[in-house]
């Protein structure tokens, strides 16, 4: 493999003129120290990206003959992709993750062995363009879908491509940046298999599926609590992006392998979507996929409720429920979780009952959980279900390429540190 490290990289680019706005500018004087994330605020609030700080570790480039493994994750805006992205790069062991160190805005996420692209940054329309045409960014037509089929297909074969950003503080796209094939690539964004030429590169895909009311508890919490925005524009924003996300985004969730859904909980009469209830949509048949199951594989569960001496449960309880299901025409597997629990280590009195997790150790679900134990929905079943889902994605990872990861990362950590 050819190791070397970020700052070494020509995609570095610290000495590329700096077109940093003001808040981000903030962000590129930090180094991160070795947690997960750099939990301070460092790019511009309306950027999918906040709370990131500038990657600054080794990189591995891909060894010799192996092709990055191309992971799709789908879902609206404001719907937990970066949360989930957080369980999923954990899950693959990165030391840290951190902003693709480009002096500038960028959408990439990256760590020692991942690259996260944003695909927003396949937006043709500008903010003015779309306000000029009226389309939405959810529309096929304010995004360049040519260019991302070839961006996409070039990083699997192993190219280096220089991608396009959407600027989310100015809402213009600016100048590209460098993209380097990485051993997991994963594309996240409104439409990772919308396209059929892009479906078609990826190797596994998620999609997660906020329902209506669970989607306006959350960006109540974040738009009006932390960005203030008023509830009428946060109703008015969600509005008209229905018609869009129904036409272009949700269709999606019938082809994905995983869906991740999240309903207000049945266990009480919550219609502010406090309490969840979450399912995790498994499809059978799926090439290097068996899905996760609790007791036994094929067993139906109808309402498993752990106790509260085993699983210390002080709001609305817990209850567990796993079954068969036509999702769309496919057999699927389900497993539900709805309600909550006090403490993500007594989770371990549940995980002891899965089936075909795909962890390296006994205990790994909780202690993946409790690394990341302030990200939203630890203590319920997205927290659960989002770290099963990555457990599964590292899976196909490794039957894919036939590596573990902690192969992988051998290798990176034996990259001298970068002077
Ligand atoms: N599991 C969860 N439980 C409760 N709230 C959540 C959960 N996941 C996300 N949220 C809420 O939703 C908001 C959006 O989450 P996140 O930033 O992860 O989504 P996103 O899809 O990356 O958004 P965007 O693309 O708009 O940046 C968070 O600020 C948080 O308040
Ligand atoms: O659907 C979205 C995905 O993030 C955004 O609304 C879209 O990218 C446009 O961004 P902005 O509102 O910052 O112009």
């Amino acid at each position: 493999a050819t190791l070397r490290s970020s700052k070494q990289s020509p995609s570095t680019g610290f000495a590329a003129p700096v077109l940093t706005p003001p808040k981000a500018a903030n962000a590129l004087s930090k180094r991160l120290d070795n947690s997960f994330v750099n939990p301070v605020t460092l790019v511009g609030e309306s950027s999918p990206r906040s709370g990131y700080g500038v990657y600054d570790g080794p990189r591995m480039s891909l060894p010799p003959g192996e092709k990055p493994v191309v992971i799709g994750v789908a879902a609206d805006s404001g719907c937990g992709k970066s949360t989930f992205m957080r369980r999923v790069t954990q899950i693959f062991g990165g030391k840290n993750v951190g902003l693709l160190p480009i002096g500038r805005e960028t959408n990439t996420l990256v760590s020692d062995i991942a690259t996260i692209i944003c695909l927003d940054d396949y937006h043709s329309l500008d903010r003015k363009g779309r306000a000029e045409t009226g389309l939405s960014a959810l529309d096929p037509k304010a995004n360049n879908f040519d260019l991302m089929y070839e961006q996409v297909k070039a990083i699997k074969e192993g190219t280096t491509v220089e991608k396009p950003i959407y600027n989310h503080i100015t809402g213009e796209l600016d100048p590209a940046e460098t993209i380097e094939p990485s051993p997991i690539f994963i594309v996240e964004g409104l439409h990772p298999i919308y396209d059929s030429r892009v479906k078609d590169l990826v190797d596994f895909s998620v999609y997660l599926d906020i329902t209506d009311d669970v989607k306006f508890a959350w960006k109540i919490q974040r738009d009006m609590e932390e960005r203030g925005h008023s509830l009428e524009s946060i109703q008015k924003s969600i509005e008209s992006r229905k018609p869009d996300f129904a036409a272009y985004v949700e269709p999606q969730k019938k082809e994905a392998d995983i869906v991740i859904q999240v309903l207000p909980s049945s266990l009480v009469d919550d219609p502010k979507g406090k309490y969840l209830k979450v399912r995790l949509i498994q499809r059978l048949g799926v090439e290097n996929f068996t899905p996760v199951e609790l007791f036994e594989s094929g067993a139906d569960v109808d309402g498993f409720a752990p106790s509260k001496t085993s699983v210390p449960q002080s709001t609305i309880g817990l209850k567990i429920k796993q079954y068969s299901e036509d999702w769309f025409g496919h057999p699927a597997r389900v497993l539900e979780m709805d309600g909550e629990y006090d403490d993500v280590s007594s989770l371990a009195a549940i995980e002891k009952f899965l089936v075909n997790a795909g962890e390296k150790s006994s205990a790994e679900v909780v202690s993946a959980m409790e690394k990341v134990k302030d990200a939203p929905g630890s203590l319920n079943g997205t927290g659960f279900l989002q770290t099963l889902c990555a457990l599964k994605i590292r899976e196909v990872y490794e039957k894919i390429q036939g590596e573990t990861v902690e192969e992988l990362l051998k290798k990176v950590e034996a990259v001298p540190a970068a002077a």
